[in-house]
């Protein structure tokens, strides 16, 4: 028996609001356990919404979400093996100690786990900067790259099985991003990433490329070898990673040409290739 996906969504369609127009419509779904996505699109087109709806902080209209089986919603705790862990671009950082900010979504963390999530995260150099786990965080006197780290050690260390990261790394360099992707990708659960670089979807198990009813699901390079618009996408951003320091912008295109976001799509069913 195959194990059962981290998430799925089926035919869903969501709008922010009656009579607005669907952000998402009708959109098919499936994140394999274990699997490591990146999303992409113009901006605009929905990733947000997107990371939203599979953390059960919007509700779609039509359709389902399910995190490991269990129904996605706003209604109670979820299900153990169906929490979900959502890391938006502006990282929290709480007031008090840097060991309890690492360790919030995961209070009986043992000082190994704790040791083991600065060791991967690489956050020796900003906790010895910060005075050690036990030392008060100001998050006012932290960067937004600093706060960024601590958040991403909190997600490290989070039991949660699905990892949603929203542009969470957009303050790191290439390389620290790519440590970090790797280390929570590398942990039990799925990670589900909006990509703000190409090398963070050529790095994923599959790219999920959001454009109204173009939506497609594939490697990196097969998407490359078949689609114009992710060819499209990765010109316009390479570029800007090029010339960008720290290459923090996510692809944008002129979004003001109508699209027809009315058909449903399937985005997935190829198995987790790794
Ligand atoms: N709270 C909201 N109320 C109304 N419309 C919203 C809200 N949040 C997002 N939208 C709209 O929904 C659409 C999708 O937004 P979303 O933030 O999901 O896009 P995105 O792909 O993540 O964009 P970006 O790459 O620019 O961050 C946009 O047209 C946006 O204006």
């Amino acid at each position: 028996m195959s194990p059962r996906p981290a998430a799925e969504l089926r035919g869903v369609t969501f709008a922010y609001g009656p009579g607005a127009r669907p952000v998402l419509d009708g959109l098919e779904l499936t994140v394999a356990d274990g699997e490591h996505l990146a999303v992409v699109g113009p901006s605009g087109i929905g990733k947000s919404t997107l990371t939203a709806l599979l953390a059960g902080a919007l509700v779609p209209d039509r359709g389902e979400v399910r995190v490991a089986g269990v129904p996605a919603g706003p209604d109670g705790p979820p299900h153990p093996e169906a929490r979900r862990a959502l890391l938006p671009q502006q990282a929290y950082v709480f007031t008090g100690t840097v060991r309890e900010n690492l360790a919030y979504l995961r209070p009986d963390a043992s000082p190994a786990d704790l040791e083991q999530a600065v060791r991967a995260l690489r956050l020796g150099p900003l906790l010895n900067r910060l005075g050690g786990l036990d030392a008060p965080v100001d998050p006012r006197r932290l960067s937004q790259g600093e706060r960024q780290r601590l958040a991403l050690g909190r997600a490290y260390l989070s039991p949660a099985p699905l990892l949603l990261l929203d542009e969470a790394t957009c303050h790191l360099d290439p390389d620290t991003e790519e440590h970090a992707e790797r280390a929570l990708a590398a942990r039990p659960g799925a990670l589900v990433v909006v990509a703000h670089r190409i090398s963070s979807a050529v790095r994923a198990d599959r790219v999920l490329v959001l454009d109204g009813d173009r939506a497609q699901c594939a490697p990196h390079a097969e998407l490359l070898a078949r689609s114009p618009l992710y060819r499209d996408l990765v010109g316009r951003w390479q570029p800007e990673e090029a010339g960008t320091p720290g290459g923090v912008t996510s692809p944008t295109a002129d979004r003001s040409a109508p699209s027809d976001r009315s058909r449903a799509r399937e985005v997935t069913s190829s198995p987790h290739p790794g």
